[in-house]
């Protein structure tokens, strides 16, 4: 069976073994495929794995050998699914994997932005304290999480964890869900009361045609002025030029941002010059630990559709 992984660097630039799934076939990997180079490179493959290259209907009707997708990642935005559908082509994601490593970048960013350590410890070492008159000084203001209220947009495999981290910072969790049903410890809300009552408003859904830019200058004008967005899902799900004119404008406080519509970014992205903006270059997922898991996992679905039984088919 011929496999192609056509982006495979991010996943493994060096440091884990593809064996798990060059044990399963014939594997052709590549580090990375521009769209034009996808159907030559995918051509005469049963299998392709991809983790962000894009794999559009007309894409797909030009591989008509193809049987099976493997998303090396959770989000799978990027497949159009009802053109695989057609010819059967069966699609496959991996859950969890990066779950604990998502939740705790969501933090480093919340953390960035209401401590800044960062800022703090440049401003040391370029010799601000020790020309401080007194024993201490801060740069921006300070605030304290606990008894602060975080809003979930998302509350599936990252935003409960997610939810037990504020938990544990003495947070209130409030959260909004496309299937609501009660959570111990967490207030399942309206959308609109999320963006009302919010301190924090963190994106943990995925990106569809229901939650495109649900971030965007209506829902923006419900939040607090002190509030902070936090963006760990898919960077569509915000409005980026709404966003950086509520920074600049003072009607929310922040933005910690690991997606963004576009990555990576065009350099007039308005929110790469957007003030009290934290960004990170979508790295939640990329902890050593849950690529060795996300490939395992991923190698675990393609053994299980080869033998007839696939397991985490997207629809
Ligand atoms: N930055 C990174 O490195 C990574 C980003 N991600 C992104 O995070 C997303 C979430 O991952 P994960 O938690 O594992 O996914 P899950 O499928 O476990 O959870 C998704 C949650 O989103 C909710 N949801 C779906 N549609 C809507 C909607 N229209 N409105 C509100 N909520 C909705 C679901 O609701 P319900 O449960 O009620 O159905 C569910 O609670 C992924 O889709 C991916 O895009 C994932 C991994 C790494
Ligand atoms: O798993 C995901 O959805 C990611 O974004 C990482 O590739």
């Amino acid at each position: 069976m011929k496999i192609v992984i056509l982006d495979g660097y991010t996943l493994n630039p060096g440091d884990l073994d593809w064996a798990p799934i060059k044990m399963l076939g014939e594997v052709e990997i590549y580090d990375r495929s521009k769209p034009e180079e996808i159907v030559e490179r995918a051509a005469g493959a049963e299998v392709v794995f991809v983790n962000k290259v894009v794999l559009s209907g007309a894409i797909l009707d030009q591989l008509p050998g193809l049987k099976y997708i493997g998303v090396t990642a959770t989000g799978f935005n990027n497949i159009d699914i009802e053109a695989a559908k057609k010819p059967g082509i069966i699609v496959t994601n991996v859950r969890a994997y990066s779950s604990a490593s998502v939740a705790q970048q969501t933090f480093a960013l919340l953390l960035s932005l209401v401590n800044r350590a960062e800022m703090h410890s440049q401003s040391v070492f370029a010799g601000e304290w020790a020309a401080s008159a007194d024993f201490c000084y801060w740069k921006s203001p300070l605030t304290e999480l606990a008894g602060k209220t975080i809003g979930l947009i998302g509350l599936g495999d990252i935003g409960s964890q997610v939810a037990q981290i504020a938990i544990a910072f003495g947070m209130k969790v409030i959260a909004y869900r496309k299937h609501p049903k009660p959570v111990e410890g967490i207030e399942m809300v309206s959308l609109d009361e999320i963006f009302k009552r919010s301190d924090v408003v963190s994106l943990h859904c995925p990106l569809t045609d229901g939650t495109k830019e649900i971030i965007n200058k209506d829902n923006l004008a419900k939040m607090k002025s002190t509030a902070i967005v936090l963006n760990t899902g898919r960077g569509p799900l915000i409005h980026e030029a709404d966003l950086a004119e509520a920074l600049k404008n003072g009607v929310i406080a922040g933005a910690g941002l690991d997606v963004l519509s576009a990555e990576p970014p065009k350099g007039d992205n308005p929110l790469l010059s957007a003030p009290n903006c934290v960004i990170t270059p979508h790295v939640a997922w990329a902890t050593f630990e849950a690529r060795k898991r996300l490939m395992q996992l991923a190698a675990e679905n393609l053994s299980a559709f080869m033998k007839g039984n696939p397991i985490n088919v997207v629809s």
